[in-house]
């Protein structure tokens, strides 16, 4: 079975046996540390998770595409295991409704992960792996999902203070909203 949609290589850990751990590791670990810098997204209330490994290298995936996770917070470990390339890059969150909008120079964030190290990024933020131009290149990822942001974000006005195209949406129209007060204000000036 393929670990996600995009991956052909991995497997999924939750039909090795290894639901239980990875609940607990979401529950006892990701849950603290989302609750803090993942506030926004849903982090104190992480409830369901999606555990895989991927795999890339020559005859297995060489890179995986710009994407959204199916996630709200998401752990990737660096298994290693010798390999080049495979960066991965990120490029700033977004809602549905801007998930192709362009990146912002200050959202462009490329990083080189570590065999043994972690990341922990929300699933909104787009994201992606580079080729991996030699070597042997594996991860496990541990999508963190929760039913109340689900449920919570089917309500939610249009502008989602997370996403950064809402953002710079926002302050483009509070530019322009100022910029026709001032203008509006001159006038009033003038015509005393
Ligand atoms: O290969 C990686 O490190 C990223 C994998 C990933 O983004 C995913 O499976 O959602
Ligand atoms: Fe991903």
């Amino acid at each position: 079975m393929r670990p996600n949609t995009m991956n052909k290589f991995g497997a999924v850990l939750d039909d090795f046996g290894m639901e239980s751990m990875l609940d607990k590791l979401m529950k006892d670990f990701i849950r603290p540390l989302s609750r803090v810098f993942f506030a926004e997204f849903g982090g104190c209330s992480l409830d369901t998770h999606h555990g895989f490994i991927v795999e890339y290298g020559i005859h297995r995936d060489r890179e995986l595409g710009f994407h959204v996770d199916d996630s709200e917070v998401t752990l990737n470990i660096c298994l290693g295991k010798e390999f080049s390339g495979g960066e991965l890059f990120f490029r700033g969150a977004r809602c549905d409704a801007h998930v192709n909008s362009d990146s912002q120079l200050e959202e462009i964030f490329d990083y080189s992960h570590v065999p043994g190290q972690a990341i922990l990024h929300s699933g909104r933020h787009r994201h992606g792996a580079k080729a991996t131009t030699s070597g042997k290149r594996m991860n496990l990822i541990l999508w963190c999902r929760s039913s109340t942001f689900r449920e919570m974000i089917k309500y939610q006005r249009e502008f989602a203070g997370w996403c950064g195209e809402c953002r710079r949406k926002k302050r483009e129209r509070e530019r322009l909203s100022i910029a026709a007060t001032k203008q509006e204000l001159l006038k009033r000036r003038m015509a005393l």
